[in-house]
């Protein structure tokens, strides 16, 4: 288990300005400061994720509301974020913790070098001991080269950090299954282990100040598991709450892993069929936990004690990270990028990239949108159509899409006009048809980035004008 964890806090604009005068909530922003220090000197890495520029230049310039037009919404963000990243800084500069202003845009994402060089700007920040604090950069992001909301940069963020932990900290405790405003008997969600089967209500429409609400952080949690990193949900009121949960997520994990050992020794002991079925599952163990702890989880609770009672964490949502996480390029191709089209594979295509090929143009079936080579696209499966049902005018035959839907992305190494011509074609007739081969495929495997086939119905990150959940 990891000594050092590294942890990733995401505050939406009502959670750092009041909504109605805009003025900082000091006492909130002060609460952070103290556990972001606190797990700091834990020996844990820390990284913020701010929304409340365009707040912040509201009070500033004694605006009651945001304005519609964009170059104005644009200076205000301009107007807020230096006075915003002060007031962090001299927040922090009480307890002498440096920290630092990360603005990012999709575009800055997009190039691989870029990814990189943020990345690398991230750890050695992190490895200088210094608390990263990240908005985006609204004075240039225009709609189609926004993340649009921070929960998804926060995500974003934790997959390129490959964090631990994702908070992403708000007005409620947790999810639940219904509206608890209006259902007394609404019940909380507090572990999900499997975002696609998630029953939640998420009508929640976000603050007149951001652009969030429940579903973009179901959108944030889904992108940020995918990546391995624990996503929790919580109230934005009690930012004590993160170290407890923290330590208690971890205690469960050891508590898991210890069962998991012991289980294992007895198979070894035992014949296997009695007892493979102790084996555990994910099912959280009851509130109390008595555990050996782990010398990280010490540091946490600052007891001496190496034996002692886990205590119950307080409410929140935590969604399970994925035991197969997309990592490095992979992770940039399907979220870092914005698509600029799509490419509609048949099913042995499919196949041929989950066994790790390139995508050949005789797996094209047909293609949707204008794209430039090396231009990312999104991969969808289809399949020929038993209801006569034609999806594709101009391709041999009639297919429709499956269940499937998206699959992956994609960096292709032909234009649109030039894919929409060597489609269902060998790769030994591309020079015959366009006069010339850049390459025998459409793209190449270290381009190509796949879901697991189990999870591949899920949405990806939202890409360029599609349209994101929630208010
Ligand atoms: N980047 C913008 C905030 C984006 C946004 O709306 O985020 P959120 O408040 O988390 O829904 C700002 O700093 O004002």
């Amino acid at each position: 288990m990891k000594k050092h964890l590294t942890i990733v806090i995401k505050l939406g604009s009502s959670s750092i300005v009041d909504e109605k005068t805009h003025e900082p909530l000091l006492s909130i922003l002060t609460l952070i400061v103290e556990t972001a220090v606190k797990l700091h000197r834990d020996g844990h890495r820390v990284v913020i994720v701010s929304s409340g520029a365009i707040a912040v230049g509201l009070r500033r310039m004694d605006l009651a509301k945001r304005p519609k037009l964009l170059p104005k919404v644009q200076a205000l963000a301009a107007i807020g974020q230096c006075r915003l990243i002060s007031l962090w800084d001299q927040l922090f500069a009480h307890l002498r913790q440096p920290v630092a202003q990360i603005l990012l845009t999709r575009t800055d994402i997009a190039d691989r070098t870029q990814y990189i060089n943020a990345q690398n700007t991230f750890n050695e920040l992190l490895s200088m001991g210094v608390i990263p604090i990240v908005n985006e950069n609204d004075t240039l992001a225009v709609s189609e080269i926004k993340f649009g909301d921070n929960d998804t940069l926060s995500a974003i963020t934790a997959g390129m950090v490959q964090a631990d932990y994702l908070f992403l900290m708000t007005d409620v405790d947790c999810l639940y299954d219904k509206n608890p405003r209006t259902n007394p008997d609404a019940k909380a969600i507090e572990v999900v282990e499997d975002i696609a089967e998630l029953a939640a209500d998420v009508s929640s429409a976000g603050s007149a100040l951001g652009t969030g609400g429940m579903s973009t952080k179901i959108v944030a949690a889904r992108l940020a598991t995918s990546a391995g990193v624990t996503t929790v949900i919580t109230k934005s009121s009690k930012p004590g709450n993160i170290a407890s949960i923290v330590r208690y997520a971890e205690a469960q994990k050891a508590a898991a892993a210890m069962s998991l050992s012991s289980s294992l020794a007895s198979l070894h002991d035992n014949d296997l069929t009695t007892t493979s079925a102790a084996l555990p599952s994910h099912t959280p163990p009851p509130p109390a936990i008595p555990v050996t702890e782990p010398s990280h989880l010490s540091q946490l609770t600052s007891s001496p004690s190496s034996v002692q009672t886990i205590p119950a964490a307080p409410l929140h949502t935590r969604f399970l990270p994925d035991p197969r996480p997309i990592r490095d390029r992979y992770f940039w191709l399907l979220h870092g990028l914005a698509p600029h089209g799509t490419l509609y594979i048949d099913a042995g295509a499919h196949r041929a990239l989950c066994a790790k090929a390139g995508l050949l143009p005789v797996g094209v079936v047909d293609l949707e949108g204008g794209f430039a080579q090396q231009e990312a696209v999104r991969l969808v499966v289809v399949k020929r159509t038993s209801n006569g049902t034609v999806m594709s005018t101009g391709a041999a035959a009639a297919w429709e899409k499956t269940e499937a839907g998206e699959v992956g992305r994609a960096i292709v190494n032909y234009s649109s006009a030039e894919i929409r011509r060597i489609r269902g074609l060998r790769s030994t007739e591309i020079a015959g048809v366009l006069g010339y081969a850049d390459s025998e495929y459409v793209a190449l495997r270290e381009n190509v980035a796949v879901l697991p086939v189990e999870r591949s119905s899920r949405p990806t990150t939202p890409g360029l004008g599609e349209k994101r959940g929630g208010g």
